[in-house]
């Protein structure tokens, strides 16, 4: 997995990006983890406080899990609907963030988003985390996204994040808001049945 691709300069101080970072047998082999951990903590549908479904599935790795329901949004150790620990972060994604965000700590939240047909993420901060310095990690596989993000000037551009691709929300852009306007369909093969797989790491405590 290391060495990475030279960084993808962006418009956006603070939003980093590498293009490429995972070669194809990577993103198999973290693939191929990331099933197996979904197996121990199912991909289930969260509900915003205001009660409605959000259109991602989602699951989480790691010692604390983030998750939203009618009580809130917030992070916990254990999966809403079997109750258990949330299975460990693979191995490939803990080198992976020692290899890009400079950052003295370990992530301990991974969180799991499938998109698949019309899901989409719409435009937020990410904020609650104890410690908003901390970056964040973004890993895309599968199918390509449409990914909006706000600059230094709060107007928003998109820019596409295709299987492989790794970006990071640190210093000026960490709490820069950010979604995902739209998934293409059918544009990768790599997840099984279909379908985008973010894997998103951060530093929750
Ligand atoms: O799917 C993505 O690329 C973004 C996910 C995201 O912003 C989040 O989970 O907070
Ligand atoms: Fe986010």
């Amino acid at each position: 997995m290391i060495p990475l691709p030279p960084e993808t300069p962006t418009a956006t101080p603070g939003f980093r990006l590498w293009r490429g970072a995972l070669a194809a047998s990577a993103q198999a082999a973290l693939v191929e983890a990331v099933m197996q951990g979904l197996e121990a903590a199912p991909l289930y549908r969260p509900v915003t406080p205001g009660g409605r479904p959000l259109s991602v599935k989602m699951s989480n790795f790691g010692p604390l899990g983030w998750v939203s329901d009618r009580a809130g949004y917030r992070y916990q150790p254990t999966h809403p609907e079997t109750g258990r620990p949330w299975p460990s972060i693979p191995q490939a994604l803990l080198e992976l963030w020692r290899a890009t965000v400079n950052w003295p700590d370990p992530p301990d939240a991974c969180l799991v988003n499938l998109y698949r047909d019309t899901a989409k993420m719409g435009l937020h901060q990410d904020r609650d985390e104890a410690d908003l310095k901390a970056p964040v990690l973004s890993v895309s596989l599968g199918d390509t996204a449409v990914f909006r993000i706000a600059g230094a000037d709060g107007k928003t551009s998109t820019l596409k994040l295709e299987s492989g691709d790794v970006c990071a929300l640190a210093g000026p852009a960490r709490l820069a808001r950010h979604g995902v306007d739209r998934v293409l369909a059918g544009s990768s093969r790599l997840i099984p049945g279909g379908g985008r797989i973010n894997l998103t790491l951060r530093r929750a405590r």
